[in-house]
């Protein structure tokens, strides 16, 4: 895979003073989809904004496809889609028209057959000659989509995409992502909704206070920050653990009905084995055993707990 996107000890500092950005570095490779999370205010529409040309950067370097944002910015634009948080249409406009338009803003050809292939994968064709007024929310969104696909972009940036739309669009925007990543268009989404970035990203990148805390496959996130925990249900509640029972990963639950039992997938022995042995001979009678696995979400706010620390 080669690098798209390389940014460079990046910081911004807005004009009350305020540095939104302090020295990020971040590599996208080609094709992938990254997610960006963050809290708010964490900067990271800021850090879209200096990538996009919209905002300047104080110091650093940012190269898209090889080209410098700064010396470059032509090039670097016209390889950039962004979709943004806010929905910004002109309500009298033609769909067709206004994606029309965004693909003529970067001096491209006009393309028919392309811009009605965009349409018809949105989901849009059948409105094209609708007026913006006319669309529900969701279909706006779409046409935001539409409009940053209209110039060939190979590196898109989602703002937001999902913010306060519904389960069956925010699955229909998962599949869109899905195909364009398809077509090796490289992806960078930030995203409120870790099931999101759960569900579709392939690298994780935690941002706070205008500093990246982490960049890593979801994957390999999930397997090394990611606990396991087991319960066991037991038929009659306990007042304290048995002494033959204690151990740093052993708990009594919040009513004594249950043991919980934290654990290492990864590990050679979990030690589950054991555990249960020993409950046997304690001579505790089970109800049920229940397995849960830690999700991005547990991970991530304890990274960001750990940086307000
Ligand atoms: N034009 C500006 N002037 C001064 N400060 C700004 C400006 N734009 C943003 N900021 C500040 O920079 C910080 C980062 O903002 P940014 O919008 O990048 O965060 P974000 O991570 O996108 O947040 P959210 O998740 O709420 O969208 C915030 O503290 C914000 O108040």
């Amino acid at each position: 895979m080669s690098t798209i996107l390389e940014i460079r000890n990046l910081k911004k500092s807005y004009d009350d003073g305020f540095e939104a950005l302090k020295g990020v570095n971040l590599s996208i490779e080609q094709g992938e989809i990254i997610a960006l999370l963050g809290p708010n205010g964490a900067g990271k529409t800021t850090l879209i904004s200096v990538v996009c040309g919209i905002a300047t950067p104080t110091s650093g370097t940012v190269t898209v496809g090889g080209h410098d944002i700064g010396t470059d910015f032509r090039a670097t634009r016209s390889m950039i889609g962004l979709v943004p948080q806010e929905v910004a249409l002109e309500p009298f406009e033609r769909v067709i028209s206004t994606v029309r338009f965004s693909r003529g803003l970067f001096g491209k050809r006009s393309d028919e057959a392309l811009i009605e292939n965009i349409l018809k994968r949105l989901s849009l064709w059948d409105k094209r000659n609708n007026q913006i007024k006319e669309l529900s929310g969701g279909m706006k969104r779409r046409v935001l989509i539409a409009k940053a696909l209209a110039h060939e972009p190979r590196v898109l940036f989602l703002d937001e995409p999902t913010a306060g739309v519904d389960v069956e669009l925010r699955k229909d925007m998962w599949d869109i992502v899905a195909d364009l990543k398809a077509d090796g268009v490289t992806i960078i989404l930030t995203t409120h909704y870790i099931e999101e970035a759960e569900a579709i990203a392939d690298r994780i990148g935690v941002i706070a206070k205008g500093e990246i805390l982490l960049v890593e496959d979801k994957d390999a996130l999930m397997q090394r920050m990611g606990k396991k925990e087991l319960e066991v249900q037991l038929s009659a509640p306990l007042d304290a653990l048995p002494a033959s029972l204690k151990s740093d990963a052993l708990r009594l639950g919040p009513d004594g009905s249950c043991l919980i039992y934290t654990y290492d997938t990864r590990a050679e022995r979990t030690g589950i084995t054991n555990l249960l042995s020993d409950v046997a001979a304690e001579g505790l009678v089970l109800r049920d055993v229940v397995t849960r696995q830690s999700s991005l979400e547990d991970i991530f706010v304890t990274l960001v707990k750990e940086d307000a620390a």
